[in-house]
């Protein structure tokens, strides 16, 4: 694939990192190339070197399913995933601090919908963002969603012969959560990439492991779908919030340590169904061009 002269950003959330291209005015890169080129670029050592690459594109929806601006998001190993929080706030720093869309509340498409975007900004500049991450939304692609506890913990996954109790939450995109007493006993490596790819799963999962602080904190640990470790997961930290405070150990407000930093996250509930809101900010390391 010859990229002499793409122009890209390389940002991050928490150390959750991307290659953002900005597609927002013409197609830089062939739709039947997106997977191959997000393969590419991730690749550390060889290329840039990311979890993942976003690509800024124009409003294709329709009606209620209309945003500003389209947002999405190929994993390191080219698979497309539905939503991305710490990519959402890369997004939307991008889209802000480069006057594509100089507004403080953006409307975002994305495969697991419509995501509100609030920016906080200072001298013209984006610092913080708060997204409303939707309802946990229940039968997306067929994965058990969070299920009463009692019916859930009963169905435990048998992980390489070992019963494991998880809730599994959408978010648009596809959470496991288990609850245990120390991240750091977890063995990330094997249980990681087993759950990610269990036959449970058809859509594959992201995978986190969570030590209860208190109701309001939490630790957490993260397998990713399509990028294996990373040092934080937005979406995973959304839906391990909703899980505990489902399952009724933690409150709705809660800070959630990740590796690569905090993350704030309000549970909200909504025609009986839970939704929340994340907090963070976004950084933008450099701006390159492809040799
Ligand atoms: N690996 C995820 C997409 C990136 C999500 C994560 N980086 C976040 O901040 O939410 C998936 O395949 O669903």
């Amino acid at each position: 694939m010859n990229l002499e002269g793409l122009k890209f950003s390389k940002m991050h959330g928490l150390g959750n990192d991307y290659v953002v291209i900005d597609e927002s005015k013409e197609e830089l890169i062939a739709e039947n190339e997106k997977t191959d080129f997000s393969i590419e670029v991730c690749t550390k050592g060889f290329s840039i070197g990311a979890d993942g690459v976003i690509f800024i594109t124009p409003s294709s929806g329709e009606g209620e399913e209309k945003g500003d601006i389209r947002f999405r998001i190929f994993n390191a190993d080219g698979s497309e995933a539905e939503m991305c929080g710490n990519g959402i706030r890369c997004f939307s720093k991008f889209i802000y601090d480069y006057n594509i869309i100089k507004k403080d509340i953006i409307k975002v498409e994305t495969l697991g919908g419509i995501k509100t975007v609030e920016i906080t900004a200072e001298n013209g500049l984006s610092k913080l963002f708060r997204v409303d991450m939707g309802l946990s939304t229940f039968k997306t692609k067929n994965i058990p969603m969070i299920a009463e506890v009692d019916e859930f913990l009963e169905k435990d996954l048998i992980v390489n012969g070992e019963a494991i109790a998880m809730t599994t939450v959408n978010v648009g995109n596809p959470h496991a959560v288990i609850f245990t007493e120390n991240t750091e006993d977890i063995d990330l490596d094997n249980y990681g990439p087993a759950i990610e790819n269990h036959e449970a799963f058809p859509e594959r999962i992201n995978v986190h492991f969570v030590e209860i602080i208190s109701k309001n904190e939490i630790v957490m640990l993260t397998w990713e779908r399509g990028a294996g470790y990373t040092h934080a997961c937005g979406t995973g930290a959304t839906s391990c919030v909703l899980a505990g405070n489902k399952l009724g150990v933690l409150d709705n407000k809660v800070l959630v340590h990740l590796p690569g930093g905090d993350l704030e996250i309000e549970v909200y509930e909504k025609e009986n169904e839970l939704g929340a809101f994340m907090k963070g900010d976004a950084k933008l390391v450099f701006n390159g061009e492809m040799i």
